[in-house]
């Protein structure tokens, strides 16, 4: 089954939330996977099924990323908050980072994130 992570930091959550919403009827049929509070606000907000980590300052992004190396995610939907600085950016990096070595999808805005999901439908087909 496909398995996603959604992950934002505050000032995107808004943004991950509405996005959500658009895509729940998709989102609906795959498993998913949060960084603490975003897992929070988006079963609050959504009828989504989301199994929480920790929040991202406290580890959640290093448990996502080990994760990515053990090769259960399809995909990864991060908004990042380019304008604020983070205390956890070591471990921010690391998700980035093993996405790459792993060659998997990330998306890092809600432009890129709606043709992740368009590619994840794609090769569910
Ligand atoms: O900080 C985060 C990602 O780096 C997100 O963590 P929360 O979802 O717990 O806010």
């Amino acid at each position: 089954m496909t398995r996603l992570a959604l992950i934002a930091h505050d000032e995107k959550k808004p943004e991950l939330i509405e996005f959500a919403q658009a895509h729940r009827s998709q989102l609906l049929e795959y498993d998913l996977i949060a960084t603490g509070t975003t897992g929070k606000r988006l079963m609050e907000a959504t009828d989504l099924e989301i199994d929480r980590m920790e929040s991202g300052p406290l580890g959640g992004d290093l448990m996502i990323g080990a994760q990515v190396a053990e090769g259960r995610l399809d995909g990864i939907v991060f908004l990042r908050d380019p304008l604020t600085a983070q205390p956890h950016e070591p471990d921010i990096s690391a998700l980035l980072r093993i996405c790459d070595v792993h060659d998997t999808a990330l998306a890092t805005n809600v432009e890129s994130a709606t043709y992740l999901l368009e590619g994840v439908a794609d090769s569910d087909d």
